[in-house]
């Protein structure tokens, strides 16, 4: 007969797409659907993404959650109690390739894990541990921003600013969203 009570139901979503594309936003709202369904939320983002809030996820809509800011995956384990139904990761290209093992494992203990992130940097790479994520989640939802040079649907991000580090953390002082064919890696 079939063991209902020690089922598992975990899986992985991922909300990814360019920056602007509302990846956060949608986050948010995965949040606080889950809060009026009594669930527990644990929210975690990198330490390294103080843009706009060294505690809170913040939209560039000023849409904000409580988070809690970590500097490896592991550390997720810590805040773990009976209560947490949803893991809830922004920022998740930022993140160490261990972020794929341990979402991996949380869904398999029950969680439902959400995971934001960058699926391509600014030169239109994969970027981080997305794709892996994106390999093996349950659902994708691919956002798309507006390309503020021709108002076509935007999947890349430019950088505005000559840096050539992947990493660096930034808002519209440093990129904005572009379409395929108005972005451009520069020199
Ligand atoms: N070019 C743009 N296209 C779409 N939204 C933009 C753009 N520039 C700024 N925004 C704002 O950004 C919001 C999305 O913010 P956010 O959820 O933080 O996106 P992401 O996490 O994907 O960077 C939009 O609702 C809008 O208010
Ligand atoms: C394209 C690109 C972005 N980043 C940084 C810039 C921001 O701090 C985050 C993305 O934030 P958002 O919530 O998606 O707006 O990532 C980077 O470090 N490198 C890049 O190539
Ligand atoms: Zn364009």
């Amino acid at each position: 007969m079939l063991n209902i009570v020690n089922q598992k139901t975990g899986w992985i979503e991922v909300i990814c797409g360019s920056m602007f594309s509302g990846k956060t936003e949608e986050l948010i709202r995965r949040i606080r659907r889950a809060e009026y369904a009594k669930q527990k939320v644990l929210v975690f983002k990198p330490v390294i993404d103080n843009r706009y809030d060294a505690n809170n996820i913040v939209s560039h809509s000023q849409m904000q959650a409580p988070s809690i800011p970590i500097n490896a995956p592991g550390e997720i384990y810590s805040y773990l109690d009976d209560d947490v139904k949803i893991i809830a990761i922004d920022e998740a290209q930022f993140f160490d390739p261990s972020l794929v093992g341990i979402c991996n494992d949380l869904a398999d203990r029950g969680y439902r894990v959400i995971v934001a992130g960058l699926d391509q940097d600014y030169k239109g790479e994969p970027f981080g541990s997305m794709p892996q994520l994106m390999a093996i989640a349950e659902y994708i939802t691919k956002n798309l921003a507006i390309c503020v040079v021709c108002g076509n649907p935007a999947n890349r991000t430019q950088r505005t600013i000559h840096k050539d580090e992947q990493i660096l953390v930034g808002s519209t002082d440093a990129y904005e969203a572009r379409c395929r064919n108005c972005h451009e890696v520069l020199d």
